[in-house]
């Protein structure tokens, strides 16, 4: 049976190196898969991993459907065995129905990927769509890890350093930036709760104010 599969986890977990990875076996034993992304760091059209791979991909802008373009390849002829869709938090409730629909109707897996929540720690709505219509959500198994050593489960979204929480959802970006722009960090729950950063922890640790204060 044909699945709509939902692999999720934080920024910088490996979605996009899988995404590639599952289209290279498919490819390799014959079968033509779409690729679709949208507002991927790389640029428009484009699939990229963390590990330097990247590949040609449909932009799937607002107001893009799916279901629509799929059909238009196939009754003209086209082949598409299979489908896949990165930086799916970006897209819209009615295009994660249309990827169901997809799945459904005309009988090909669907495999997405994208985090699940933003910097606020609230579902993207794509998200939230595939939560709700996914066959299956997978968690993917290689750990981001939280500057603290502990698993990293959040997103924070940072300017120089320092947590921000104010903003629009998306703004397109990439972990480990330096300098004063916008960046973000992947945190454990205990430290995105407390606001705390790799460069706010490592400032508080400096800080004469944590110093114990016994007698002189
Ligand atoms: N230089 C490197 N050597 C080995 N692995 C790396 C290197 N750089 C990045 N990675 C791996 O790539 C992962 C990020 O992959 P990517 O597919 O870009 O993530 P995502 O799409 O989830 O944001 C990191 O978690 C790490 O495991
Ligand atoms: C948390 C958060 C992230 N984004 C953006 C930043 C990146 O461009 C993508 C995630 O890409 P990745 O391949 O998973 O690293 O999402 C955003 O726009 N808003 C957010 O709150």
């Amino acid at each position: 049976m044909p699945e709509l599969v939902f692999f999720s986890g934080t920024m910088d977990c490996g979605k996009s190196t899988l995404a590639l990875q599952i289209e290279h076996n498919r490819s390799a034993r014959g079968l033509q898969g779409m690729i679709f992304t949208r507002d991927d760091r790389a640029g428009e059209g484009k699939l990229s991993s963390r590990l330097g791979l990247v590949t040609d991909a449909v932009e799937a802008a607002d107001g893009f459907d799916f279901y629509a373009y799929l059909v238009d390849r196939l009754s003209q002829g086209g082949r598409c065995d299979y489908v896949i869709v990165d930086e799916a938090q970006f897209l819209a409730p009615e295009q994660i129905d249309q990827l169901a629909r997809v799945v459904d109707d005309l009988e090909l897996d669907v495999f997405t990927f994208g985090i699940t929540t933003d910097f606020r720690s609230k579902l993207f709505p794509g998200s939230q769509r595939l939560v709700e219509l996914a066959d299956r959500v997978e968690v993917l198994q290689v750990e981001a890890l939280c500057w603290c050593g502990a698993r990293a489960t959040h997103n924070a979204r940072t300017v120089g350093g320092v947590m921000v929480v104010e903003g629009a959802q998306v703004v397109v970006g990439d972990v480990h930036q330096t300098g004063g722009e916008v960046g973000y960090e992947v945190l454990c729950r205990r430290h995105h709760r407390r606001r705390m950063t790799a460069a706010t922890a490592r400032a508080a640790t400096l800080s004469p104010d944590v110093l114990p204060i016994g007698p002189a």
